[in-house]
């Protein structure tokens, strides 16, 4: 397996919020104060910067909405999602939160994992079997020492006693002996049946950490162990980054709740799929509010909202009920991404409404809207959660897959060993694909070949990550 070296390349280091701007504006897109006008006049980017490498027109008028001539190359739109995240996180600066341990599984510490106390916090027998204090035959005490009960007189030399694993050990003990490495005579003497090792079988006190001792550092990601391991060094509560809060708005007055599809009605995809996806993504899905296609109500959904990220579906394109453009220009948002070359989902696009509130715009149709999730909402929540990036990484295909000419495609594979194979039912509008599969196989422009090492992005389910946390 090979990085390809596309997503946190250069190119997308050097890529600031302000650059994207700047880039959507210099292509004349609908910049806040500005949305049809003249083209900004261009910069010659400096050698190496990624504008050199998305051919685009110069400048020639265009429809608002269009947003073939101002689509982001996907690589770049990943990297500009990301970089905005970095810059609502720096503006908001939110209070960390206080999280039960049940509620912290995939958040990211805020604070150090500092112990609480010493681990063990006391001597504890690792065995079943007798604690004994100095050398055999020893003679057995009526009554026994078991885990979480009073702690047991000392001994003195020449006596043992009962111990369950997990109990105190007295004091005085000079070591367990386990239950099946010991025999009683008919005097009732203990005697060990092998060599006993003076300290065998006890942990010590702090044998794992002293209170005090720095455990994890900020930044780690909780999963379940680090909650084991919290909840054993005396945690209650985790310190931690915040969910993002995010609102999704669906778009379209064609979409059913429930039932059959009838009468050019169809069943709404993505209300079900999304806030599941949203939420294995690190997110804290307050809202799902269906629309239609009503600009008034999308306003008003817009401006009510004080989520970090709304995510609206639908409604992307220059049809006549695609409302997202036109509120977007209406409450003076920032076109950070304006279509992306991608496939499917190219209209899918990034705004930012405030320093601290993005909403990215997922297109109608189903599988373009997972990829405007991957693309656009992945890098951004990622970013505010604190998550650590995925490795990139590539597997060899299976097979040949098309390409779109000048655009990246995101293509539905199953994981076979080493290999991806890709999928059929592929089709923007289809999930049927992507229903079946592992993973998303991120396809070059102009295609790739049976056998070409191709990057893979994984679903959160399929990983087993920490990510999944559908609740
Ligand atoms: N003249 C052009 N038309 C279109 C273009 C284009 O470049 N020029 N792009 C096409 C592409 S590509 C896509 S993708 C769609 C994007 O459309 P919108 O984001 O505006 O979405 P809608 O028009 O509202 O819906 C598209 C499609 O998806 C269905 N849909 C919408 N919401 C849901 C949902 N929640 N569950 C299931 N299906 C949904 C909707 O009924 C439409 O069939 O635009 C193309 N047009
Ligand atoms: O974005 Mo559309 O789904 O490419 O056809």
């Amino acid at each position: 397996m090979s990085s390809p070296g596309t997503r946190t390349g250069e190119e997308a280091e050097d890529l600031d919020v302000e650059e994207a701007l700047a880039l959507v504006k210099e292509n004349g897109g609908p910049a806040r104060g500005a949305p049809d006008g003249p083209a900004a006049p261009a910069q010659t980017p400096p050698s190496g910067d990624p504008r050199r490498q998305s051919p685009r027109d110069s400048g020639a008028p265009h429809r608002t909405g269009d947003s073939r001539h101002r689509a982001t190359p996907w690589p770049q739109a990943r990297a500009i999602a990301e970089r905005a995240g970095r810059a609502a996180v720096r503006a908001a600066r939110r209070d960390p939160v206080h999280a039960p341990l049940d509620a912290a599984l995939g958040l990211t510490l805020a604070a150090p994992l500092t112990a609480l106390t010493d681990l063990p916090s006391f001597d504890t027998s690792a065995m079943d079997g007798w604690a004994v204090s100095g050398p055999a035959p020893w003679t057995v005490r009526d009554e026994g020492a078991l885990a979480g009960h009073a702690e047991p007189a000392p001994l003195t030399d020449g006596e043992a006693v009962r111990i369950a694993t997990g109990a105190r050990v007295p004091a005085e003990t000079t070591a367990v002996l386990r239950s099946e490495h010991g025999r009683t005579d008919e005097r009732g003497r203990l005697h060990p049946t092998r060599e006993v090792v003076h300290g065998q079988d006890i942990r010590p006190r702090a044998q794992e950490c002293r209170g005090g001792d720095h455990l994890l550092p900020v930044g780690t990601v909780v999963t379940p162990a680090v909650l084991g391991l919290a909840a054993a060094a005396g945690y209650d509560t985790l310190t931690a980054v915040p969910r993002p809060r995010v609102d999704v708005l669906v778009l379209g007055d064609e979409l059913l709740t429930g039932g059959l599809p009838h009468d050019g009605l169809i069943r709404d995809a993505l209300g079900p799929m999304l806030p599941p996806w949203l939420r294995a993504l690190g997110a804290d899905v307050r809202t799902v509010c269906r629309i239609g296609d009503d600009a008034g109500a999308l306003h008003r959904a817009v401006t009510a909202s004080d989520a970090d990220l709304i995510v609206t579906t639908g409604g992307t394109a220059a049809g006549p009920v695609d409302h997202v453009h036109p509120v977007l220009e209406r409450v003076g948002a920032d076109l950070l991404v304006d279509g992306v070359k991608v496939r499917p989902g190219h209209p899918m696009l990034l705004a930012r409404l405030k320093e601290d509130q993005h909403l990215v715009g997922l297109p109608g149709n189903p599988l373009a809207a997972v990829s405007g999730l991957l693309t656009l909402a992945e890098p951004l929540l990622r970013t505010l959660a604190a998550r650590p990036a995925p490795e990139p990484y590539t597997l060899p295909l299976d097979d040949g897959v098309h390409g779109h000419p000048h655009d990246t495609r995101l293509v539905p594979v199953v994981l076979r060993g080493d290999r991806a194979a890709p999928l059929h039912y592929n089709g923007p509008a289809m999930l049927r694909g992507m229903a079946a599969a592992d993973a998303l196989a991120v396809v070059p422009p102009g295609g790739a070949r049976s056998g070409q090492e191709t990057e893979v992005l994984d679903l959160p389910w399929t990983t087993g990550g920490i990510g999944v946390c559908f609740t």
